[in-house]
């Protein structure tokens, strides 16, 4: 495969591959009708102010009931609109109320949605000023239905859609999206949507979600964010026989048709936004993630936070052993141990590993499933991200409880997660805290959660410390209230987001993912910890992402990637200052 983008280049079978636009093209911004010369086509755009009915009618714009007397005289709106004047804060609290009376949480969805597309400030609102409540709307676990059935409840576009059929057009669609200053593009091709497998384009729910985060948790404009997905087919074949399946109606394509369209794509990304624009690959599956996030992260500035958050864990978790103990990262990596489908990840079955999961087949012998593992390697950390549910039974957790109960502690703890492996241990409070098993189920969404919180609780005896992908409630367990934590990419990705677009940056190196994790792990209080809590509240989110954006940024200074020059003093402060807020605007 490593071959496949290779073969693009050289046969320069897409564009006609002009160096400045894709690769090494130097770190100024160049949007596409300043470089065009005579002979390149042109869009006309024209801007005009927006008054009257096509001001309600603007989601960017809309006010709803809260334009005042003076802006309804201005802007023509007289008799367009009932007599009363409703503040933002009423109609947020109309709207919550609205929402909180829908019993099924795919109506909760579908009323956002048509918020968002109505009156994008007051979505907003909403979404940070009760983001415990909305995030598993706008997000994973509903996201995953909504995606199911995108076809069904599809009213407008959310994003934009490049197919095959859009093969050496790329660059002309990405200039029909109506804004032209994007800063974050989150992109699919809907192979791997959450845990839910082939959803092909209806996996558009995802970026739009994604994006929603961006700008409710990490406060990027809205209109500097951008959805897209990319139609190579799907092999779901329920989606192919459903007659309001969106999506193209074939299988998937693959290898070269595959990736010269992904070439195509991402140079024309470069070519219109410039170097600066963020790419997020999201939810691609791994056959095709690894190879695409090695490809262009040393032309573009992109990421993908399910691998960078999969195997990418095991990864980052022993980069900060090796940095906090100065040890080898060869033998840090030693520490943490795989499971895949076919059992314990060891050095005799290194020939037929992915080339991903080789640095973590150490020497073992062979066990064949997750309840062997434990029990030989006895971590203390669980962690699941194999999309597959219930895979955390009874007899593991009893497992894993067992092996980390005082008694029977070992004196040189390893640790274990994803696919599921074994981290080192976080800041533990006392000998109690060491006791304890770390269960983290990541898996989304709540169908694919490899254990519920209950079950975490009740089979550790109410030892676990637990964390989830998708939400779960408060349990009450032997008359005492455990919190379970959300251990989500979303804590992450928009604050590292803000950081890379507040500094320019041009790359994402690993260092700055893991300066990332270290400004998350810095806002767990002592409070969390009691509470049994590895990560601070959701409600706290926007400091929390502002926090993150000052590490990142610093980061990206640090490494020399970082554009925006002269360095600001405090970074933290520059980070809030440029937060997005949804308060209406009021108009001249
Ligand atoms: N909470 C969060 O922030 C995030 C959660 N996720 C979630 O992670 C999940 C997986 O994503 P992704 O890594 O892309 O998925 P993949 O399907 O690409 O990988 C899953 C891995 O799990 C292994 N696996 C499958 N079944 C089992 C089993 N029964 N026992 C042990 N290992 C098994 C597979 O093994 P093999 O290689 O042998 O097939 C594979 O390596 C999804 O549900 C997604 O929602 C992803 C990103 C972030
Ligand atoms: C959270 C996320 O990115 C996933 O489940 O894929
Ligand atoms: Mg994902």
């Amino acid at each position: 495969m490593e071959s496949t983008f290779k073969e693009i280049r050289d046969g320069q079978s897409v564009l006609d591959l002009d160096p400045k636009s894709t690769v090494g093209g130097g770190v100024e911004d160049v949007y596409g009708e300043d470089r065009a010369t005579e002979d390149k086509l042109v869009t006309p755009w024209t801007f005009s102010v927006a008054s009257g009915y096509s001001l309600l009618r603007d989601p960017q714009y809309n006010k709803g009931l809260a334009f005042t007397e003076k802006e309804r005289d201005a802007h023509y709106l007289r008799g367009l609109l009932p007599p009363i004047i409703l503040s933002q804060q009423l109609q947020e609290k109309k709207l919550m109320q609205n929402i909180r009376q829908y019993q099924v949480p795919l109506q909760k969805y579908i009323s956002l949605m048509e918020l968002q597309e109505r009156n994008e400030r007051l979505f907003y609102k909403l979404l940070i000023d009760n983001v415990e409540e909305l995030l598993p709307v706008v997000y994973t676990p509903t996201v995953g239905e909504a995606c199911q059935k995108y076809g069904s409840i599809f009213k407008r576009p959310q994003g934009l859609y490049i197919s095959l059929k859009e093969k050496g057009k790329i660059l002309e669609v990405l200039k029909n999206w109506p804004e032209r200053t994007i800063q974050a593009i989150v992109v699919t091709d809907g192979e791997r949507i959450l845990g839910l497998g082939d959803l092909g384009c209806q996996g558009m729910g995802i970026p739009v979600g994604k994006l929603s985060l961006y700008t409710a948790l990490g406060g990027v404009r809205p209109s500097a964010c951008l959805p897209i997905t990319i139609d190579v087919g799907t092999n779901n074949e329920q989606l192919l026989k459903d007659e309001f399946y969106i999506g193209l109606r074939q299988r998937r394509a693959t290898g070269k048709e595959y990736y010269e369209l992904l070439h195509e794509f991402m140079s024309a990304v470069k070519q219109n936004y410039g170097e600066k624009v963020l790419i997020q690959f999201e939810d691609f599956a791994n056959h095709n993630a690894f190879e695409l996030l090695a490809e262009y992260r040393t032309t573009h500035l992109v990421f993908n936070d399910d691998i960078q958050a999969g195997t990418g864990i095991a990864e980052l978790i022993a980069l900060e052993i090796s940095k906090q103990t100065k040890a080898p990262l060869e033998e840090t990596r030693k520490k943490i141990w795989l499971v895949d489908s076919k059992g314990l990840i060891v050095s005799s079955r290194k020939d037929s590993l992915q080339n991903f999961k080789k640095p973590w087949a150490h020497e073992h012998e062979p066990v064949k499933d997750l309840l062997g593992a434990v029990k030989a390697i006895k971590p203390t950390v669980l962690i699941g991200s194999s999309g597959v549910g219930k895979t955390f039974t009874k007899e593991v957790v009893e497992a894993l409880a067992s092996c980390n109960d005082v008694h029977t502690l070992s004196q040189n703890p390893v640790y274990i997660f994803k696919l599921y492996f074994h981290k080192e241990k976080a800041k533990p409070n006392s000998i109690n805290d060491m006791q304890k098993p770390i269960i983290m189920a990541l898996s989304n969404p709540t169908s694919q959660s490899e254990c519920t919180a209950e079950e975490a609780y009740t089979w550790s005896k109410g030892r676990a410390i637990f964390a989830s992908g998708s939400p779960f409630d408060p349990v009450e367990y032997d008359g005492k209230t455990y919190v379970p934590g959300q251990s989500n990419n979303a804590y992450i990705f928009p604050g590292f987001g803000l950081g890379l677009i507040i500094s320019g940056a041009i790359r994402v190196h690993d260092e700055m993912l893991l300066a990332a994790s270290e400004a998350l792990a810095s806002q767990v209080t002592k409070e969390n910890f009691d509470k049994g809590m590895i990560y601070p509240r959701f409600s706290t989110i926007r400091k929390i992402s502002a926090h993150i954006a000052a590490n990142v940024a610093a980061k990206a200074y640090e490494l020399g990637v970082a554009t925006r020059l002269p360095r600001p003093k405090d970074l933290v402060k520059c980070a809030e200052s440029c937060m997005y807020t949804p308060v209406y605007r009021n108009y001249r």
